[in-house]
């Protein structure tokens, strides 16, 4: 049966159709099939026939996300890209600001996604991404993201890593940042979603900061290689089983360890 409204929501994300078609057969256990293609870029953009097979082949009531690069500060090229990714039929358009550098800049692209999305599908929500590791590619901070998309009418804010050598989300920013990330972007009234090398052993204190999303790509991969490794319906069930574990751990005010 189909989980109808999980804690925190699971974001996977597939680079092509065939790990889409193992996605979905985790179907159960994941809310979110996010199509990114790993070789063009830590939020690199699939092609739309690749979005539009995705699409079509998993379950009609799983939502699909699209990244749509890490993008330039090019507001213009950002929003036709946006348009491309909504048209192909996904409903989550992810943005990684990779070519900001202040604030300003990231509200200048993030408000041309915004209306290039929802002039054509006002539903669709738009998630701007910012990256825990923005220091290593001098992007803009982190924790400006909530700021950023609230300003630009977008739908939540997202940190993820720029540089997938190994190092994690927490090794960049802490858990009590991250805490601080989310309690931000929940008194804007957006959505809050965190990744970055996420691991099992991440979600004890995840689950405690009270993130709404958690993405995830090389924990649920063979031999949790994001780039080597294809996405393996079991580790997808593992992960939610620990996330469920979590949660009620956490709703019970005890902790459940790792
Ligand atoms: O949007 C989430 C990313 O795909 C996370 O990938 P990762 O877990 O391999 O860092």
């Amino acid at each position: 049966m189909r989980r109808k409204e999980p804690r925190v929501l699971l974001l996977i994300s597939p680079d092509s159709v065939e790990e889409a078609l193992d996605c979905a057969k985790a179907a159960e256990h994941l809310d979110i099939v996010d199509v990114k293609k790993p070789d063009e870029g830590s939020l690199g953009a699939n092609f739309p026939w690749v979005i539009r097979e995705i699409r079509d082949a998993i379950p009609a009531d799983t939502p699909v996300s699209a990244t749509v690069g890490d993008v330039p500060y090019k507001p213009g090229t950002v929003a036709q890209a946006a348009l491309g990714a909504v048209v192909s039929g996904a409903t989550y358009i992810k943005v990684g600001l990779y070519g900001c550098t202040t604030p300003d800049q990231g509200i200048e692209v993030m408000r041309a996604v915004v209306r290039a999305v929802k002039d054509h599908r006002s539903e669709a929500l738009v998630v701007a991404s910012g990256y825990a590791d923005a220091h290593r590619v001098g992007c803009v901070n982190p924790l400006a993201l909530p700021d950023i998309a609230a300003r630009s009418g977008a739908d939540a804010a997202m940190l993820d890593t720029a540089v997938k050598d190994g190092s994690r989300l927490f090794d960049h920013v802490p858990p009590d940042v991250c805490a601080e990330f989310v309690r931000s972007a929940h008194a804007r009234g957006l959505l809050a979603a965190l990744a970055g090398s996420v691991r099992q052993s991440d979600l004890a204190p995840l689950t405690g900061i009270g993130t709404d999303i958690v993405g995830v790509r090389g924990a649920v991969c063979e031999g949790g290689d994001r780039n080597a490794g294809r996405i393996q319906p079991h580790l997808v069930a593992a992960f939610r089983t620990e996330m469920d574990r979590q949660a009620r751990a956490h709703a019970a005010g005890v902790p459940a360890g790792n």
